[in-house]
């Protein structure tokens, strides 16, 4: 299993990348509008308009016929809404003609029955809407998450977690809230104004006429401001990302802050964060403060004109038009600012929810993930990647990546042939390594901090690839393999481990989900967890807090107990029994070693024991393999390691 939780804890406190002061103020990049700025903003992928476009057509397919029974249910209430007007205008005429208070009753309570039935429908269409609404996010959820867990741990560590984190609450929670209400209240307003205009053309065709004339300055003005609003509203998610971004790397490395007297240079870089959020949102609070007033005015236009050509017209020809249709038309008119008010008050409400929507999608196209996860099939958990080999290592950043894809090792040597390697675009890290690893070899890397061996460590677990040069298992580059395959080749353990909520059984079940209870105490017994049998509820303890939540080296125990079961034919370890005091992390190495017998162990080892225990030792300095034998061979040979082990091992070297 390649724990992302453990691969990721170290490089953040470690690495200069993750250090508050070396990241960009602001990842957002692009500006509003730009073609550009659709694309890649905050690090990770925006969906462009087509492919938001049709990943919303393909969720209301996923849930067709709650969507249609929605639609026709609107337009039954809407239908039913177009009573009361024409009712209104058929009293005036019977009013007028001298009719009876018996036939002015019926017709008042024709209105009333019209109105009762508009409710009950509307009331029903709005329940299926918000079903159908709660079902599609709920699909987005599950497949947001496939997604986020299914990109590779380097493209978040680049992206920032600050945007990964936005797009999974801010911009799905903005996503669910138009699905809940905006969504289905768009669609009844869109359906009852369709109605009411169609019912003005029925009326009379002239009125429809100055009806729609009249309504023109909502189109000019929603026109205007749709043309500008998704990419400002691009804008403003991309700046809450950057904000988020910057928060969370100031709070996260405060200590490092105060160590370095950082404070006013990161007080400075939020207040430009800040600054770019505060542009953005104005700008989107200039487009509505044009949008609404214009629209109010508008509404009032078409009543006015249809009162005005329909009086001159009854007055001039009273056959020609009745007062009943003028008053029937203009109250329609009147009626429908209440659904366009709505539509355009949601509109607002769509533009910000479509460009959260783009980001949340976004993701599908971020760098070894797939297009399309299953959940968008329904509620699911299974890994997209798995599921569909033909798109294995799609769309990886590392170099070279596209080739393999669906390839599978032919076995399991790890070959690393001239790798050199750069952190973004920086000087190179580590310099043509060569080195070959056969199945079954236990190795150990040695050699002074900043000597590559954690980066030449990530490059053997297919974290990233090499700039040049290659690193392979069974001759596949180890960049290239999919998630599911690599979990099962290779999983890098490293000091930082995770235990997730819950008991041990669960901590556990995560590697192996078929693993009997005696598979998950023999992984517990393998890596010396003997604190286990003290535990009062044995694997169904709860780890989550009070007396019995893991200290840091019971947390790497469960973690090497979760590699045991997930049993995977390669494991690097970095310094991964480093918390463990030296006699348990003796018998961790021992029993772990036993364990995966037959299977290759690559250990990045600060303790010469380590690389003494192993089959051979790999010596690194800066970034360079300088030494590789057996433990004998380099102390024979005199060379750094031999200085190395004589001044770890005292006088007892031999
Ligand atoms: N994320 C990163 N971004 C940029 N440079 C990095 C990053 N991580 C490591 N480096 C640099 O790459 C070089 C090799 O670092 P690496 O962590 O691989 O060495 P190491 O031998 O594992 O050191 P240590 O034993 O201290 O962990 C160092 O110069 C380091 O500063």
């Amino acid at each position: 299993m390649n724990d992302a939780g453990d691969q990721s804890g170290r490089d953040a406190e470690d690495h200069p990348a993750s250090n508050p002061e070396d990241r960009p103020a602001s990842r957002a990049g692009g500006r509003p509008g730009s073609r550009a700025s659709l694309g890649v903003r905050g690090g990770l992928p925006v969906a462009g308009p087509a492919q938001t476009r049709k990943a919303a057509v393909r969720l209301v397919r996923l849930d067709g016929r709650a969507f249609g029974a929605m639609l026709v249910l609107n337009g039954l209430a809407a239908v039913a809404g177009l009573g009361a007007p024409w009712l209104l205008g058929r009293i005036v005429d019977e009013v007028k003609a001298g009719a009876s208070a018996g036939t002015v009753d019926r017709l008042a309570l024709a209105i009333l029955g019209c109105a009762v039935v508009q409710l009950l429908l509307a009331r029903y269409a709005s329940y299926v809407g918000h079903r159908f609404g709660e079902r599609t996010l709920a699909r987005i959820r599950e497949q947001f998450t496939e997604r986020a867990l299914a990109m590779p741990a380097s493209v978040v560590e680049r992206a920032g977690t600050g945007d990964l984190t936005t797009r999974g609450t801010t911009d799905v929670a903005a996503v669910g809230t138009t699905l809940r209400d905006a969504g289905p209240d768009v669609a009844i307003a869109s359906v009852q104004a369709l109605f009411i205009l169609a019912a003005v053309f029925v009326l009379d065709p002239l009125l429809g006429a100055c009806g729609v004339i009249g309504l023109s300055g909502i189109w000019f003005a929603s026109r205007w401001y749709l043309r500008r609003a998704l990419g400002a509203y691009l804008e403003e998610g991309a700046a809450s990302s950057a904000l988020a971004e910057e928060l969370a790397a100031t709070t996260t490395g405060a200590r490092t802050v105060q160590a370095l007297r950082l404070e006013h240079r990161r007080l400075m870089a939020c207040r430009r964060t800040v600054e770019e959020s505060r542009r953005a949102r104005t700008r989107t609070l200039f487009l509505r403060s044009v949008l609404f007033p214009v629209v109010d005015v508008s509404y009032a236009i078409p009543v006015a004109a249809v009162l005005l050509v329909g009086g001159a017209l009854t007055m001039r020809d009273p056959s020609a038009m009745t007062l009943g249709t003028v008053v029937a038309s203009a109250l329609y008119l009147r009626q429908l600012s209440e659904p366009l008010n709505i539509v355009l008050q949601r509109l607002e409400e769509l533009q910000s929810s479509g460009a959260a929507f783009a980001r949340v999608e976004g993701l599908g196209a971020a760098p070894g993930t797939t297009p399309a996860g299953p959940a968008s099939k329904g509620p699911t958990s299974e890994d997209p990647v798995s599921k569909d080999p033909a798109s294995e290592g799609q769309g990886r950043i590392s170099g070279g990546a596209a080739a393999g894809g669906s390839s599978v090792p032919v076995d399991d040597r790890l070959e690393v042939s001239r790798a050199s390697y750069a952190y973004d675009g920086g000087p190179d890290v580590l310099h043509e390594v060569e080195l070959s690893v056969r199945p079954g070899e236990r190795l150990a890397i040695v050699g002074p901090s900043g000597a590559g061996k954690t980066t030449l460590g990530r490059l053997l677990a297919g974290m990233d690839a090499p700039r040049t040069g290659s690193v392979a298992v069974g001759g596949v580059p180890v960049a290239d393999l999919a998630p599911g395959l690599l979990r099962e080749r290779v999983v890098l353990v490293t000091q930082e481990h995770h235990v997730f909520l819950g008991t041990v059984r669960d901590n556990l079940q995560i590697a192996a989900p078929e693993a009997t209870d005696a598979d998950l105490r023999a992984a517990l017994a393998a890596v010396g967890a003997d604190w286990f049998d003290e535990l009062p509820d044995g694997l169904d303890t709860d780890l989550r807090h009070g007396p019995h939540h893991p200290d840091g080296a019971r947390a790497q125990q469960l973690a090497l107990a979760r590699v045991v079961l997930a049993d995977p034919h390669t494991l690097i370890l970095d310094e991964a029994t480093a918390l463990l005091d030296p006699r348990t992390a003796r018998h961790t190495e021992r029993a772990l070693a036993a364990v995966l017998e037959g299977r290759t162990v690559i250990a990045i080892a600060h303790r010469l024991q380590t690389a003494h225990d192993a089959d051979r030792v790999a010596v690194m300095r800066d970034g360079r393999l300088t030494e590789l034998g057996t433990h004998e061979e380099l102390v024979a040979a005199g060379g750094a390691y031999a200085s190395l082990w004589r001044s770890w091992h005292g006088d007892h070297a031999n």
